[in-house]
């Protein structure tokens, strides 16, 4: 048993209450619409044959915690973290494990990346059998590609990684771009996280995707260069370690870094600036994609 929460968000807060709540130990995180029916009914933002915004004003982020939580304490974290005055209404419902199987794997369908590369979840045939598929289910860490960030960097990943070059994807999350970095071509790929599930859900997802990937824990130091460093972060913490992976990019590499808004480009620019010149490569959806080369 689990139990399941659906948290009342007005659209501006949707996303960073569903951040939040993962970070407050959420398993999982979804966004629909509040008025709606049942969340199986409710359309996919941002996937192939959906809008790329949610149309609805009220917006419900239904998370999934164990049913051991402390609910009260993770939900006033989460809406203090989200900048919310007070923790929005809420409803709580306990879920059997495959019902909420069931609901996710409805929720999931394969993510075309560009016409090359496809995300499939293991449950679904590839549509493209002769594109580069990722085989990838929901799990508990971050990258599925359906986020605007994980796309971007996935864009970038597809055309710029010669054969054999070494690449490092620091916050790999659930191995996504390192797995994809790996498939593309490239030599020696290592993946840092600072979660420990994280390296795990890597590990696990290499090795279904039958490619190898180094994984390393971010409290170990890192001395090797790489010819690519890729960073789907936060603004935050891509500040803070600006010297740490700017360090890592070998004379000649390309840094490419997203987890960034729009308005937040600037600041990553210049917390980058003494080290590697990074400019705006793309942007979808309000996020954008920084690039650069040493
Ligand atoms: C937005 S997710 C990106 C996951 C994946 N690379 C993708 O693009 O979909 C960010 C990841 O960075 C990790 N992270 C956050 N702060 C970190 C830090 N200081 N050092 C290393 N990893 C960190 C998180 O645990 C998370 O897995």
């Amino acid at each position: 048993m689990w139990l399941q929460v659906a948290v009342q968000a007005d659209e501006a807060h949707a996303e960073t209450l569903s951040e939040a709540l993962m970070d407050a130990g959420a398993l999982s995180v979804s966004i629909d619409d509040a008025d709606a029916g049942t969340p199986d009914e409710v359309p996919q933002f941002g996937e192939p044959g959906h809008p790329a915004q949610p149309l609805w004003q009220h917006s419900r982020v239904v998370a999934l915690f164990d049913r051991d939580v402390e609910l009260a304490v993770a939900l006033a974290e989460a809406a203090a973290q989200a900048g919310l005055d007070a923790v929005p209404p809420f409803t709580v419902e306990e879920v059997a494990e495959q019902d909420w199987v069931r609901l996710t794997q409805s929720q999931f369908d394969p993510i075309e990346i560009d016409p090359r590369l496809w995300i499939v979840p293991s449950w679904h045939v590839a549509p493209n059998p002769d594109a580069i598929n990722i085989e990838m289910d929901p799990g508990l860490a971050f990258g599925t590609g359906s986020h605007p960030t994980t796309r971007l960097c996935l864009q970038w990943v597809l055309d710029n990684i010669p054969a054999g070059c070494s690449v490092l994807d620091y916050g790999c999350g659930s191995g996504i771009l390192a797995i994809a970095a790996a498939k593309v071509g490239a030599g020696k790929v290592v993946g840092i996280d600072i979660d420990e599930r994280a390296l795990e859900s890597t590990r696990d997802n290499a090795e279904r995707n039958g490619v190898s990937i180094e994984v390393v824990h971010s409290g170990t130091p890192v001395t090797a260069r790489y010819d690519r460093v890729i960073a789907n972060i936060l603004t935050n913490p891509l500040c803070v370690l600006a010297p740490a992976i700017a360090a890592c990019v070998a004379d000649g590499g390309k840094l490419v870094l997203s987890g960034v808004l729009e308005p937040q480009a600037e600041q990553v620019i210049a917390a980058y600036a003494p080290y590697i010149a990074l400019k705006v490569g793309a942007t979808h959806e309000g996020w954008v994609r920084l690039e650069g080369q040493r």
